[in-house]
C-alpha cells in the first residue's frame, strides 16, 4: 500500500520548493494566528504560487469564524480545508470545499465515532491528544487505538519523524501520514534534509508491502 506524505506548517518558499522537489503530496498552510507556524493571508499567497499542478494545498483553521475561512479562500486556492477544533460536520461541510478533519485521540472508541459523526469529509485526521494544543505538538499516540476498519482515509499525525515513520507506516499502514515538527530545525522553519529523509523512508517501508 502506498501513504501519502503531507507536510504542515510551512511558513518560507524555498521550504516549499524543498518539500515538493523530495517528493511531497500536500502542503499545509496555517490559518491560526496563535501558532508559531501560523502565515498571513498575504503570505499565503505568496507561497501557494510554488505549489504545482498535483500537488495538494491544505488550509488549516482552528475554530475560525466563518469570514476567516472566505477571506482566505477568495485569495488562497486551497484545495482542501483541514479543522481542527470544535467544529461540527455541518460546519466544515459548509464552504464548498473539500474538507477534513483532525482530531486529539485520548481514548478507545474515539476514532470510530468521528469517522462516522464527519463521514462526508474527505479524510480523518488523527494526532494526539494534549490538553492546551490543538496540533502541531510534536507528541505521538498509542496507535492501537486505531481501528482496522476504516470506511474513510485516515490520516496520521502526531510526532512523526524519519525515524519511526516507517515503523507507523507498517503497523497503522495510514492512507497518508502527516508531519511539521519532526521535519523542523525551528517553529515554521523546515529542514529539507529531513524533509527528505522523511518521504524517503515513506516510500522505502511502501515499496517493501
Ligand atoms: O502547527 C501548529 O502550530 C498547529 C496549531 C494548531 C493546530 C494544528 C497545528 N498543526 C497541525 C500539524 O502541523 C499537523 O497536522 C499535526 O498536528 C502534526 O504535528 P507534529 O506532531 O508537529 O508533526
Amino acid at each position: 500500500m502506498k501513504s501519502r506524505v503531507k507536510i504542515c506548517g510551512l511558513t518560507r518558499t524555498e521550504d516549499i520548493d524543498g518539500a515538493v522537489a523530495a517528493g511531497a503530496d500536500a502542503i499545509g498552510l496555517v490559518f491560526y494566528s496563535p501558532s508559531p507556524r501560523a502565515v498571513t493571508i498575504e503570505q499565503a499567497t505568496v507561497l501557494a504560487r510554488r505549489v504545482p499542478a498535483f500537488v495538494s494545498l491544505v488550509g488549516l483553521f482552528v475554530n475560525p469564524e466563518p469570514h476567516e475561512v472566505e477571506a482566505v479562500l477568495e485569495r488562497v486556492p486551497l484545495d482542501l480545508l483541514q479543522f481542527h477544533g470544535d467544529e461540527s460536520p455541518e460546519y466544515c461541510g459548509s464552504f464548498g470545499r473539500r474538507w477534513i478533519k483532525a482530531i486529539r485521540v485520548r481514548k478507545p472508541g474515539q476514532i470510530e465515532q468521528a469517522f462516522e459523526e464527519y463521514r462526508e469529509g474527505a479524510g480523518l485526521l488523527v494526532d494526539a491528544w494534549d490538553p492546551e494544543r490543538y496540533g502541531g505538538t510534536g507528541q505521538s499516540f498509542n496507535w492501537q487505538l486505531i481501528p482496522e476498519r476504516r470506511p474513510m482515509p485516515l490520516i496520521l499525525a502526531g510526532g512523526l519523524t524519519s525515524d519511526n515513520v516507517s515503523g507507523a507506516v507498517e503497523q497503522v499502514k495510514p492512507w497518508a501520514v502527516d508531519v511539521s515538527g519532526g521535519v523542523e530545525k525551528g517553529k515554521g522553519i523546515k529542514d529539507i534534509a529531513k524533509i527528505s529523509e522523511f518521504i524517503k523512508e515513506v516510500h522505502r517501508v511502501c515499496k517493501t508491502d
